[in-house]
């Protein structure tokens, strides 16, 4: 009898981004923690997990040569390319799903995509996700949110609150966030009909665009930290130290 051909699993780590929050003249993707680039932190751990078939990597021209270089050095043997990103988060998205359009990746594949600047993602949440998607085509890893959130409005020049969510039902998202191909192919396509979209995840693009399908939790960390600013650095630095021992 044939066997059918197992869904490839492809890691897309989304580096095109200029870190103005962090400082836009040193790249938060190529900082170092415990002498080793961000980014590499984060494809190391898709390198590791034996489930992962395929890396792609989205960049911006700056950070290019330095992208090329660290795959080299580190032997990240799964990078089979190294695409151009866009303005936003979603246009690397976006970049990305035509690039794997192009070399006719099927449409059950599993796409993994990670934030290059969450370098402590951990193989629990890798494995969260591929696993996940045999039960449902969108997940993402999230955090239960220990804050209470509030909803703002707009009063004069005042911020005040607009409603109060039940804490227990709100979630802190993270990546990697993971789809079937289709779906978020699907998801995209409609979402590029609407000119107002600007969202700053994916998981969005399927909340919002294909709301019958269901968009899957996976415990997240608060380790799975984004840098965002310098004020992140400190615990990264800590999270790297403690990592390394
Ligand atoms: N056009 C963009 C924008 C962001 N990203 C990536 O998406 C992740 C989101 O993190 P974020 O903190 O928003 O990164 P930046 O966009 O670089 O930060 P900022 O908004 O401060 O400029 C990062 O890994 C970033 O490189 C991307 O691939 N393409
Ligand atoms: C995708 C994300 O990491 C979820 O927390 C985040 O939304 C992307 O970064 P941004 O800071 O919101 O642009």
């Amino acid at each position: 009898m044939e066997q059918a051909t197992p869904a490839p699993v492809i890691a897309i780590v989304l580096a095109a981004g200029h870190g103005v929050r962090f400082d836009a003249d040193n790249p938060k993707q190529l900082i170092k923690l415990e002498g080793k680039p961000v980014v590499a932190w984060s494809i190391d751990a898709f390198q590791r997990n034996e489930r992962v078939s395929d890396i792609v990597i989205v960049v911006n021209e700056r950070v290019r040569p330095a992208m090329e270089q660290l795959v080299e050095d580190y032997n990240f043997t799964k990078v089979r390319a190294i695409i151009n990103g866009g303005a936003e988060r979603v246009d690397s998205t976006e970049t990305a799903l035509a690039m794997l359009a192009d070399h006719n990746v099927p449409a059950n594949a599993k796409l993994l995509f990670h934030d290059s600047v969450r370098p402590f993602v951990s193989q629990r949440m890798i494995d969260g996700c591929i696993d996940t998607l045999g039960e449902f085509s969108a997940a993402t890893v999230a955090c239960p949110s220990t804050d209470t959130i509030l909803m703002s409005q707009d009063l004069g020049d005042r911020k005040v609150i607009k409603s109060v969510p039940n804490r227990k039902e709100c979630f802190r998202v993270q990546t990697p966030q993971a789809f079937r191909f289709e779906t978020i192919r699907r998801a995209y396509e409609l979402a590029a009909l609407d000119d107002g979209f600007q969202p700053t995840d994916d998981t969005r693009a399927v909340v919002e665009y294909l709301p019958d399908i269901p968009v899957a939790i996976v415990s997240g960390s608060p380790t799975n930290l984004k840098i965002t600013t310098q004020d992140d650095l400190p615990l990264a630095q800590l999270i790297a130290h403690n990592l390394k021992k």
